[in-house]
């Protein structure tokens, strides 16, 4: 991660994602500028959040002009390290896991699983998506040091084991999938992704804030 993205607040740095992918898409179809408008309703941030975002790098939008698709991509693609492919271990190929696999991450974000860790005898030494399948016990002999983040799809009951040996393999990230709370020491960055509390929220926007037609939409605290 570089200096200035270590400036920027927490929750502008996780929408810059989402921005980059659709600038991608509109520098892709050959389009040379956006506006603040058509932005928010492609990525469903509101304009004034959008505004704010952008004023963390600086003046980058003109009245009556937008934003330059190119310009933005160059900075966002320097921000985020976009240029760098960055390596990710998969642990747990399930049915989450699987699916993980044979989805190309490197088409959107530079993000690529080098390759990945099961328990199973069926599945090591498969090829899954392109991706090869080392048996757990391979872990430490496998993992090189140029792979920063593990993705974790393994029982609830296998988090923690598995967490400390990723740890003491020297991995700094972990998306963890899986329903267990696990424990790191500070230097650990671990990411949490449940699709139940995403769907809780949603249910609970959708009851309390229900979207009227032509209403802008607005930035919803829980991704903030
Ligand atoms: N976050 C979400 O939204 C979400 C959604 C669905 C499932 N999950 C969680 O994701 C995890 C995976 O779910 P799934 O449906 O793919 O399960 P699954 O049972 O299909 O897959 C688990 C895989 O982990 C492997 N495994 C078991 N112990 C292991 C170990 N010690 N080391 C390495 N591999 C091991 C198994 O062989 C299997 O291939 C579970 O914890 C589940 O609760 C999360």
């Amino acid at each position: 991660m570089n200096e200035e993205q270590n400036k920027i607040p927490q929750a502008t740095a996780k929408r810059l994602p989402l921005y980059y992918r659709f600038l991608n898409n509109l520098h892709n179809q050959g389009k040379e500028r956006v506006s603040s408008k058509e932005l928010s309703d492609a990525v469903k941030v509101d304009s004034a959040t959008i505004r704010r975002d952008f004023s963390y790098f600086g003046a980058l939008g003109k009245k009556g002009y937008g934003y330059n698709v190119n310009y933005l991509l160059s900075f966002f693609r320097k921000t985020l390290d976009q240029d760098e492919v960055t390596k990710v271990a998969l642990i747990g190929v399930g049915n989450l896991g699987t699916a993980f696999l044979h989805y190309n991450f490197l088409k959107n974000n530079n993000t690529m699983i080098e390759m990945a860790f099961d328990a199973s005898e069926e599945k090591v030494g498969t090829d899954i998506g392109g991706v090869p399948v080392y048996s757990i016990e391979e872990l430490e002999s496998k993992l090189s040091d140029d792979i920063p983040i593990a993705i974790l799809t393994v029982p609830a009951n296998a988090a923690q084991g598995i967490t400390d040996r990723l740890i003491e393999a020297g991995i700094s990230g972990i998306l963890n999938f899986t329903p267990a709370r696990i424990t790191v020491p500070d230097r650990i960055r671990v990411h949490h992704i449940d699709l139940a509390v995403e769907l809780q929220a949603l249910i609970y926007f959708l009851k309390h804030y229900p979207l009227q037609e032509g209403e802008e939409v607005g930035e919803e605290p829980f991704n903030a």
